[in-house]
């Protein structure tokens, strides 16, 4: 998918929603723990009653890949059927990879070439050759860690005063070749920094984990995180996915995820973007 192509979805559905698969056997509901497949058959029926809402998909693949083989061909599985009945949904493979650039194809291939992921999120730490091999993939982006949503963020990311971690990440990245492809990932839990964010990519996407179970708060982040495209796919996993941990969960996460589309349609409304 382009980037205009996801642009048109958002104005299409007034909607930046991208909806986490964080499937977890202790957490699903209990009617679905003896199936054959637990976690396709999960994120399945969530993915039937959240799909008119959103306009993106992050299945994390480290729920996928703690039940091993098992584990990951569910996520194969999850992500065939996306593609299959989703083709218009953005695909972000949240598995936070990074690694020497002969390895880092061996990753993009993985999540680009044998999934089909719209996206992979890549921890930027080891540079320009780690980042560069998913960029060599057609219309496919990589979503590099910027500032994460969790305590830890402030041990590396923002220690620095001057010329912060997350500042280099975004401004070193913007280099690489093939930026248009890049987007970063921006805590909801660090709305503080977002008008210094977009002074330095004012243009790039940003994944913004943390609203809901992490109390990110979406107001704030629109606020100052929206540039004239949007600009911001803002995820919730938990908040959506297990509001109901009874038979009707899927309806239930239908209806969080409905909330959560009106919100951010009053906050495109709000922040004028489209009108
Ligand atoms: O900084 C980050 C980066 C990634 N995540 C991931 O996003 C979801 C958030 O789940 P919630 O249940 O909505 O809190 C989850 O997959 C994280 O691993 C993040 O939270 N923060």
């Amino acid at each position: 998918m382009t980037k205009e192509q996801l642009v048109q979805q958002i104005q299409e559905k007034s909607s930046f929603l991208c909806v986490g698969l964080d499937p977890d056997l202790q957490k699903i509901p209990a009617h679905l723990r003896d199936l054959e497949d637990p976690f396709f058959a999960f994120c399945k029926a969530i993915i039937d009653h959240t799909k008119d809402y959103c306009v993106a998909y992050k299945p994390n693949t480290a729920f996928f890949e703690a039940r091993g083989a098992a584990g990951w061909q569910s996520l194969e599985k999850t992500i065939a059927y996306l593609n299959e009945t989703c083709p218009n949904h953005f695909i972000i493979a949240d598995a936070k990879r990074g690694d020497i650039g002969n390895t880092a194809t061996q990753y993009a291939r993985a999540f680009f070439e044998q999934m089909d992921c719209d996206a992979v999120t890549v921890a930027p730490y080891m540079g320009r050759d780690s980042v560069e091999p998913f960029l060599a993939f057609e219309k496919r982006f990589c979503v590099l860690l910027a500032l994460t949503s969790n305590q830890g963020a402030k041990d590396f990311q923002t220690t620095r005063e001057e010329a912060p971690l997350y500042e280099e990440v975004l401004t070193t990245s913007q280099t690489y070749a093939h930026s248009e492809r890049l987007m970063y990932v921006v805590g909801a839990t660090k709305a503080e920094y977002l008008e210094r964010i977009r002074q330095l990519v004012p243009a790039s996407f940003l994944l913004i984990p943390g609203v809901g179970a992490q109390g990110g708060k979406l107001d704030e982040v629109c606020a100052a995180g929206m540039n004239k495209e949007v600009g911001l796919l803002v995820n919730s996993s938990r908040g959506i996915i297990y509001a109901s941990s009874a038979e009707d969960f899927a309806q239930v996460a239908g209806e969080q995820a409905r909330v959560l589309q009106q919100q951010m349609a009053e906050e495109l409304k709000k922040q004028r973007v489209f009108s």
